[in-house]
């Protein structure tokens, strides 16, 4: 008998250039929270650790290398519902090649009061906040 999972966890990066600026990118068209921006990650597959995740995740993304060592947990944001969605938040400081948006999704690299302006996915915007503190 397949289980119904009651919650699901997401894995997200706050990638940092040299600049301190933070690459957001925005969620495609036709998808729950559509045209809302982010930051670049997914869900943790079944038996998958959660930073390998998320170096698959941005690797499909984006075609960047992250360092799973270079990832620092930060922040976390849950969403109750059916399933309840909680999102883990790390930060990265150095990556591997140049992003690309390969699902053909718009990215940027963002300064934090640019990154506010931007119209957030609502669990994103709380975890922004938490970064800026
Ligand atoms: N980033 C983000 N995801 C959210 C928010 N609220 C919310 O329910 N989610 C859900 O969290 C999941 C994020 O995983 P994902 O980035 O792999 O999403 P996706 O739409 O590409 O999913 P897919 O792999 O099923 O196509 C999605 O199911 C998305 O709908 C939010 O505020 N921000």
């Amino acid at each position: 008998m397949q289980k119904i999972p009651t919650w699901i966890l997401v894995v997200a990066v706050a990638l940092f250039d040299e600049n301190g600026r933070v690459l957001l990118q925005q969620r495609p068209a036709g998808k729950h929270h559509g045209g809302l921006w982010e930051f670049p990650g997914g869900k943790v597959e079944s038996g998958e650790i959660p930073q390998v995740a998320l170096v698959r995740e941005v690797a499909e993304e984006l075609g960047i290398g992250l360092d799973p060592a270079a990832l620092e947990p930060c922040a976390f944001a849950e969403e109750m519902g059916c399933p309840a969605i909680v999102l883990n938040l790390y930060t990265c400081r150095s990556h591997a090649g140049e992003p690309a948006g390969l699902e053909g999704q718009q990215f940027g690299w963002f300064d934090l009061a640019g990154a506010a302006q931007l119209a957030l996915a609502p669990m994103d915007r709380r975890l922004l906040q938490q970064l800026v503190r």
